[in-house]
């Protein structure tokens, strides 16, 4: 059988390694028009800050990987369009040869790109994405620069606010902006979101939140003005991150897709054309909070998504288990992490819950040194009490791996009555015999 992969990044790396490693006899024929593959974007800002020397480690596979294994590896090759009827994915190579490439089953893994603002001035050069390690790059060079000294970074999202900190590291004046009332909005409760805000303005990050921006304004083609809804700013350069949509054009007149252009799989990431999968960031996933198909650009999901695929393209029947959109974030060593929904993602999607909170030391009271609050959100649905969300925030790191143990519990529905006599357990270094998570459930009316 043939199969051909469009995209190489993280979702169609773990589909060609699972075909690879577990199904092999197959022709695998890897097609990505960057000259690069496996960059993880999570190390931009740790990069460009400079918490991290060099970026050659962002990097965890190469071509010749697959091509060791037998895969066809066709890097700077564009694919251009697709024939679903003939089976064929048309491209054209670096050197600008046309390629037709026949398959059996095809991956689509091309991803997403970044939401560019329909606004006046987003032609002016000083203004920069943040998605390739080429962007990275740029990024980079511009902070490098004397003469760039105020930055704007539009939506305070997790790329927007990562690197909010990378370019104050830097040295660099810094403006956030967003069009919700805090940063993070789209993970986090008000409650929560507020903590961060206050560490960043902490930092000395000037914080613009419920302003949208209408306008660049330039000096010599770039930019040196951004003009919102409240006022105007003069700036030297802008990152826009105001979010990614699915890079899915070369199928979504041919293939059914969701309202955003995430093309449509079930749990086997099978497409509404059977012999066509799609993985990763462009395509939809089953939440097991919202109990149905939805959109989550994530690099944990493309990972999984594309293992899934590779098995049930291989011939093993695998069915996804569902995701709940776990995330973290740490700025300035104030760490948060949610999972499912928080009370604002569950009523904007319809769902009746309520939630209980808790605030506590990590560590045993008597724990002095070291010990910071850590504040906790469950959030349950009303009726059946099954735990849809929950948010976590501390300078503590220790609270991250908490997050997995909620994100188990909503893909296996528990409740929050359940959660409440959990057996956890107890250590002075790292928790109470009172944990928080157990006491904010027995708390839950
Ligand atoms: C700055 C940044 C930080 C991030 N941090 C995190 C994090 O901490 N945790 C997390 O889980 N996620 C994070 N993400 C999100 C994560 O990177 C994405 O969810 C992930 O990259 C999706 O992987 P993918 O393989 O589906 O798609 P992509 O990474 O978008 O890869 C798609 C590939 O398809 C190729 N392609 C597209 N169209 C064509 C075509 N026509 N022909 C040939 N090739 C094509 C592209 O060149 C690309 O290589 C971050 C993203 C960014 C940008
Ligand atoms: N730590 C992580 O897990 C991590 C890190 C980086 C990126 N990612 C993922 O990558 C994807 C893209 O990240 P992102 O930060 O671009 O998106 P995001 O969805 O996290 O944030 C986008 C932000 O832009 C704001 N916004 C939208 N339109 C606006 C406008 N016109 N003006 C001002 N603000 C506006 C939104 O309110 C939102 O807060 C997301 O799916 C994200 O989860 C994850």
């Amino acid at each position: 059988m043939k199969i051909v992969i469009i995209g190489t990044n993280h979702a169609g790396i773990a589909a060609a390694n699972t075909l690879l490693d577990k199904y092999p006899g197959h022709e695998i024929v890897m097609i990505d028009r960057n000259s690069n593959m496996s960059y993880l974007g999570c190390g931009t800002a740790l990069w460009v800050g400079r918490q991290i020397d060099q970026p050659h480690e962002l990097f965890y596979a190469r071509p010749e990987d697959f091509e060791a294994k037998g895969a066809t590896v066709l890097t700077e090759t564009e694919v251009s369009a697709i024939d679903f009827q003939k089976k064929q994915v048309q491209a054209t190579s670096k050197t600008g040869e046309a390629l037709v490439e026949n398959y059996d089953k095809l991956i689509l893994a091309m991803g997403s790109r970044p939401i560019i603002p329909k606004i006046l001035g987003n032609e002016l050069d000083g203004i920069h994405f943040l998605k390739l390690f080429q962007e990275g790059q740029a990024v980079d060079e511009e902070f490098a620069k004397e003469s760039v000294k105020r930055i704007a970074v539009i939506g305070a999202g997790y790329i927007g606010t990562e690197i909010a900190e990378a370019a104050k590291r830097r040295g660099k004046e810094v403006l956030l902006f967003d069009a919700e009332a805090t940063s993070l909005a789209s993970y986090y409760d008000e409650d929560f979101a507020k903590g961060m805000d206050e560490n960043l303005a902490k930092q000395g990050i000037e914080l613009h939140f419920g302003e949208i921006a209408q306008e660049f304004k330039g000096t010599n083609g770039r930019v040196s003005q951004i003009v919102t809804n409240k006022d105007s700013y003069d700036v030297d350069m802008v990152i826009n991150c105001i979010g990614f949509t699915a890079n899915s054009a070369l199928a979504s007149d041919q293939l059914e897709t969701l309202r955003n252009g995430a093309i449509k799989v079930d749990k086997h990431q099978q497409t509404s054309d059977p012999d066509v999968y799609a993985v990763g960031d462009v395509a939809s996933i089953y939440s097991n909070a919202l109990q149905d198909f939805t959109y989550i650009a994530l690099a944990s999901n493309a990972v999984r998504s594309g293992i899934v695929a590779g098995h049930n393209i291989g011939g093993q029947p695998l069915e996804s288990a569902g995701v709940q959109g776990s995330n973290g974030i740490s700025i300035f060593g104030y760490n948060m992490t949610s999972t499912g929904f928080s009370v604002k993602a569950a009523e904007k999607f319809g769902l009746d819950v309520s939630y209980t909170d808790f605030e506590d030391k990590q560590k045993a009271w008597f724990l002095h040194e070291d010990n910071d609050t850590v504040k906790i959100r469950i959030v349950y649905e009303k009726e059946s009490r099954r735990i849809v969300g929950a948010q976590l925030a501390s300078y503590s790191e220790i609270i991250a791996g908490n997050i997995n143990m909620f994100s188990l519990a909503i893909q296996e529905q528990k409740t929050i009555d359940e959660l409440a006599l959990l057996d956890l357990f107890f250590l002075p270094h790292f928790n109470s015999p009172y944990n928080y998570m157990t006491v904010a459930a027995l708390n839950a009316k």
